[in-house]
């Protein structure tokens, strides 16, 4: 595992910093393109760990998958009939619970298998759900088996989303091809990242699949054909927020290109979170800039909705001058690690103040020094280390490479972005 010293500026960072997609669309495009009617071009795709596993897992099911050889980030997909296969989903959400409805379709077993941490990732729920919905299921985590018959059943299924989002949009975005379709009911504490769950319902609305909505926690999806694509995929926003939160932290600016004028991004929040802390926006032309202050003000806020932001957000915490206190994340424990221990562990042994609470962090403002910064295979983990060394000199960020999971080249942009080539 490597060690990278992460650099250090003296002067602000004035930069433009190009994302590419985003992982939660891309994904979400390719297992539809997958499913529907007929091939399926997605545009300006993320390709990185987790959405290469993703066309891994769909191509061994049997799905046609080309990537254009004059540009990796355009993909043609062919669905086809889908077949038993061993699918690899290393720690990736969005594959460990998007694919297991999918593979209900295959004729013959699927089996699941990921990273060592992917397999104490929160799971069983969509498991159970599955089973309810009539699939022959083994398994309450990964590894796990899926018999799949070519069809299922579908119908009606309860479950308790409150450790993640990614259930309701797993059931959602295979629905249709059940065949009496499915309908989720969440009983339990809120869901988090309902935006996620808005990006679903948007992404199936625009291939021709209607969610309805009775209430707040119900999702209903009749059966039907999920309409063949042909769409753009926006840049990453939740990967934009540590680059943008380089400004912040130098009292600089960092602008990103085709910030888009609506989505369902939870990313694109963190320009309040920014704005919130002192920095100044601007969004014109299709571009988003953010200007650091002279001093980052300490934040109260509760990210259920965004906590994917958290380890980004919580960095700033750290650099910024009052205290902080980030909650209604509980569910973090269960995501790449458990980021509220990690956050913690990490900021303090650098020397700030961050104390783990039942459902967040509190973070008070202390000198910070330079140390490792571990990053516990979580890609979100080491760019926060990044954005701490930006400031404290002598950080080391263990394992940079992990940035791969969502940025196919992390060091490199950084180095970018402060102008070291
Ligand atoms: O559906 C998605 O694409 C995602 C949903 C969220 O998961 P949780 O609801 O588990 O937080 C988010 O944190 C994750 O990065 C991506
Ligand atoms: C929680 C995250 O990822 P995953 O899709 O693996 O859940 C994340 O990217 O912050």
């Amino acid at each position: 595992m490597s060690i990278w010293g992460a650099p250090t500026v003296t002067s602000p960072v004035e930069a433009t910093v190009e994302l590419p997609g985003s992982k939660s669309i891309t994904n979400r495009a390719f297992i539809l393109a997958a499913l529907a009617d007929g091939p399926s071009t997605v545009r300006g795709a993320l390709r990185s760990r987790d959405t290469n596993l993703m066309l891994s897992g769909l191509s061994g099911l049997g799905t046609g998958v080309q990537v254009d050889p004059d540009d990796e980030t355009t993909v043609l997909i062919t669905p086809r009939t889908m077949r038993g296969a061993d699918v690899y989903c290393g720690l990736a959400g969005t594959v460990m619970r998007f694919l297991p409805p999918v593979a209900a379709f295959a004729t013959g077993t699927v089996t699941f298998d990921g990273d060592e941490q992917a397999r104490t990732r929160p799971l069983s729920t969509i498991l159970d759900a599955l089973r309810d919905l009539g699939v022959a299921v083994s398994g309450e985590r990964l590894p796990f088996t899926i018999d799949g018959t070519g069809a299922a059943p579908g119908g009606e299924v309860t479950i308790d989303a409150s450790a993640s989002s990614q259930f309701v949009s797993g059931l959602l975005l295979s629905a249709a091809r059940f065949d009496d379709g499915v309908t989720v009911r969440h009983v339990g504490p809120p869901v988090p990242s309902m935006p996620h769950i808005d990006m679903t319902v948007d992404m199936l609305a625009e291939s021709g699949v209607v969610v309805q909505h009775p209430n707040p926690e119900t999702w209903q999806v009749s059966s039907s054909t999920i309409a063949a694509l042909d769409r753009d995929i926006e840049p990453d926003l939740s990967n934009a927020a540590a680059f943008l939160a380089a400004a912040a932290v130098t009292n600089g600016s960092v602008t990103v290109p085709r910030w888009p004028s609506a989505t369902t991004q939870p990313g694109a929040q963190i320009v309040d979170v920014l704005a919130e802390m002192g920095c100044a926006i601007d969004h014109s032309g299709g571009d988003l800039t953010v200007r650091g202050p002279e001093k980052l003000t300490g934040i109260n806020i509760d990210l259920r909705a965004i906590g994917e932001l958290t380890p980004t957000i919580a960095a700033l915490c750290a650099l910024a001058d009052g205290e902080s206190v980030l909650s209604g994340i509980a569910h973090l424990r269960g995501h790449e690690t458990n980021r509220l221990a990690a956050l913690t562990t990490e900021i303090n042994r650098l020397g700030g103040d961050c104390t783990e609470t039942d459902d967040g962090l509190r973070i008070a403002p202390a000198t910070m020094h330079g140390g490792v910064w571990e990053s516990y295979a979580d890609h979100r983990m080491a760019t926060a280390g990044a954005l701490v060394g930006l400031v404290v000199q002598g950080v080391t960020v263990a394992d940079v490479e992990t940035t791969q999971k969502t940025l196919p080249d992390f060091p490199g942009m950084w180095q970018k972005m402060i102008g070291h080539p």
